[in-house]
């Protein structure tokens, strides 16, 4: 029997409402699949968990962490409780830069039964590889004066190391899927980062052979993947454009609640972290109407990541053919609630034993 021990973090917000539901599905995964098995230890950080300790994980955490085989969160933020900045450094972005989860790989594709608010959406089908780790998102910079005087500069770091490595990880999925990859940069604007990457883009290309390759400044990169996201099949771009982009990504899929993502270490010293794109959105928080998917295709990651890729796409296809018979959530046009989605994929699944 193949255990998988993971580390559940639902989080806030929502997180609590999407994460048990797809441990649920997870477990009939396992129970389809006959040698396989997960074992799951929860852990309560998050916001509220800030407000009784004063910290939003415990100070043995991230070693609690370490000593599973992958992390299961959900989403971190209530801004309502502690500054954001506090809660998503404290804990989603701790864990980002502690565990060295270098590459955030987050998919976008035209979901069966979902409809997208392209009016032409073709069938696309994509994947941004976001550098995780530094860029825009540094804590390097500071803030000095006062009132009307005050300064705030914040300083980008581009690595070549990760900055390479994001972009060699980019080109093999390239190998494996359309063999295009397309450079997210601004180096028309931003003086020193982006003509570096540009550059690091060229010399990754080089050692690729039979790849198409695209350097497309991220305003107009925007703009097309509106009109035309068919064009794209592999995206690498910095931790702040990736984050934005794949927001993008999961508008044109039809909602955010949708879109997975794969927060890998590819060192092997730590374990990957697997959570939906979205927050924790406190806007519809307890009415029970939170998409699941995310958190399930997120779940699918998380099965192919683990080598179970045949499991992953058996969930994958079935998620799709029950969002296609109608099971749709109130973000993406539908009157069910979370738990008529999630209870018509496990009796699907189960059908299919
Ligand atoms: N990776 C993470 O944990 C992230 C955390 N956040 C945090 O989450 C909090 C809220 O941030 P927002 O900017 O509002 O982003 P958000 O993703 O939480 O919500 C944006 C909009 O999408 C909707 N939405 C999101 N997920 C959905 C789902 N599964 N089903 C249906 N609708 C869904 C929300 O209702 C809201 O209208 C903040 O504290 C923010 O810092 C935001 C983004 C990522
Ligand atoms: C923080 C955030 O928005 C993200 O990682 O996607
Ligand atoms: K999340
Ligand atoms: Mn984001």
């Amino acid at each position: 029997m193949k255990k998988i021990k993971l580390a559940v973090v639902p989080g806030d917000g929502i997180g609590v409402e999407v994460v048990p539901r797809a441990l649920r599905v997870l477990d009939t995964i396992a129970d389809i699949h006959g040698g396989l098995s997960f074992e799951y230890e929860h852990f309560d950080y998050g916001c509220d968990y800030y407000l009784k300790h004063g910290d939003m994980m415990a100070a043995d955490g991230m070693d609690r962490l370490r000593a599973s085989d992958g992390i299961f969160l959900g989403a971190v933020g209530d801004a309502t409780k502690v500054p954001d900045h506090i809660s998503l450094w404290g804990l989603l972005l701790k864990i980002r830069r502690e565990f060295e989860l270098e590459i955030n790989v987050r998919p976008a594709k035209v979901f069966k039964g979902i409809q997208s608010p392209l009016l032409n959406p073709k069938d696309f089908d994509l994947v941004v590889v976001r550098e995780n780790s530094e860029g825009e998102y540094s804590s390097v910079g500071g803030r000095m004066y006062h009132g009307d005087n005050e300064i705030a500069i914040q300083n980008n770091v581009f690595s070549k190391r990760a900055t390479k490595q994001a972009m060699d990880h980019a080109f093999k999925l390239a190998e494996s899927r359309r063999r295009h990859v397309t450079s997210a940069t601004k180096s028309n604007g931003i003086f020193h980062s982006m003509p570096f990457w540009d550059e690091v883009f060229k010399e990754t290309a080089t050692e690729y052979e039979g790849i198409d390759t695209v350097s497309q400044h991220i305003d107009a990169l925007a703009a097309t993947f509106v009109t035309h996201p068919e064009r794209y099949d592999v995206i690498v771009a910095s931790n702040l454009f990736g984050d934005v982009l794949t927001d993008i990504g999961a508008g044109i899929m039809g909602s955010i609640g949708i879109a997975p993502s794969a927060n890998l270490n590819l060192n092997g010293k730590h374990p990957s972290m697997f959570e939906p794109v979205h927050g924790s959105a406190p806007d519809i928080v307890g009415k029970g109407i939170a998409n699941p998917i995310g958190q399930i295709w997120t779940a699918k990651l998380l099965l192919d990541h683990h080598g179970e890729v045949a499991m992953g796409n058996l969930l994958l296809d079935t998620m799709e053919q029950v969002t296609a018979e109608g099971f749709l959530t109130p973000d993406v046009g539908g009157d069910k609630q979370t738990d008529e989605v999630v209870e018509a994929l496990i009796r699907k699944l189960k059908s299919k034993a």
